[in-house]
């Protein structure tokens, strides 16, 4: 498999709590990758949390980081990249995710809401109705994550096993052309 994707990177995209680190971290040891999660690399970058950041320099500042990672990781070969759930919201990171395969991990706003309802560390979140602002923003985002090259929905739960196998078994079918010299 990771002869056939010769070393193209594979971006991860969808909402808080679909999974992207979690089965980011599977798909690189079955394609022989390195794993990066952007927002890991933003916090060991800056000394602080996602929560820190947000609260001391805002959402506006949190976005212009990402947007830095992102540049800086798509002059790399042979990574999967498990992105933040916003990633898509700037025009600008599309060209720097188009360098890859673009999978989005389309998970319902229920599932969701199971897996993260207890975590702190996502600031979006922070809300006195935590499951409509995940509504909102997936009704905000959809049309963003739909420009993805695959789409992986999942409806039940499915372990992040089974996940990052279907992602494996999606990915021949949306290869991209060579362009011959
Ligand atoms: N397929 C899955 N089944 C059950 N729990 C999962 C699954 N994928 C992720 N989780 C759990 O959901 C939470 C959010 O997962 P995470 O990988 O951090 O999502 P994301 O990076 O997309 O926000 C974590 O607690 C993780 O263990
Ligand atoms: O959806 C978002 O805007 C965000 C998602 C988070 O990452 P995950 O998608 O990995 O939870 C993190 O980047 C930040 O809290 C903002
Ligand atoms: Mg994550």
């Amino acid at each position: 498999m990771s002869s056939l994707l010769q070393g193209v990177n594979l971006y991860l995209i969808g909402m808080m709590g679909a999974g992207k680190t979690t089965v980011g971290k599977l798909l690189a040891q079955h394609l022989g990758y390195r794993f990066l999660d952007t927002d890991d690399v933003i916090t060991k970058s800056v000394g602080r949390s996602i929560n820190q950041v947000f609260a001391q320099e805002g959402e506006a500042a949190f976005r212009q980081l990402e947007s830095d990672v992102l540049a800086q990781v798509c002059a790399y070969t042979h990574l999967t990249i498990a992105t933040g759930g916003g990633i898509v919201l700037r025009q600008k990171n599309w060209s720097y995710l188009r360098h890859g395969l673009v999978v989005w991990l389309d998970v319902p706003v229920e599932l969701l809401y199971t897996r993260i309802a207890e975590d702190t560390t996502r600031p979006l979140l922070e809300d006195a109705d935590p499951k409509g602002k995940l509504r909102s923003l997936l009704e905000e985002r959809k049309p963003l994550y739909s420009q993805a090259d695959l789409k992986i929905t999942l409806r039940a739960e499915a372990t992040p096993e089974e996940i990052a196998n279907r992602v494996i078994e999606a990915i021949p079918g949306v290869l991209k052309p060579k362009v011959s010299p």
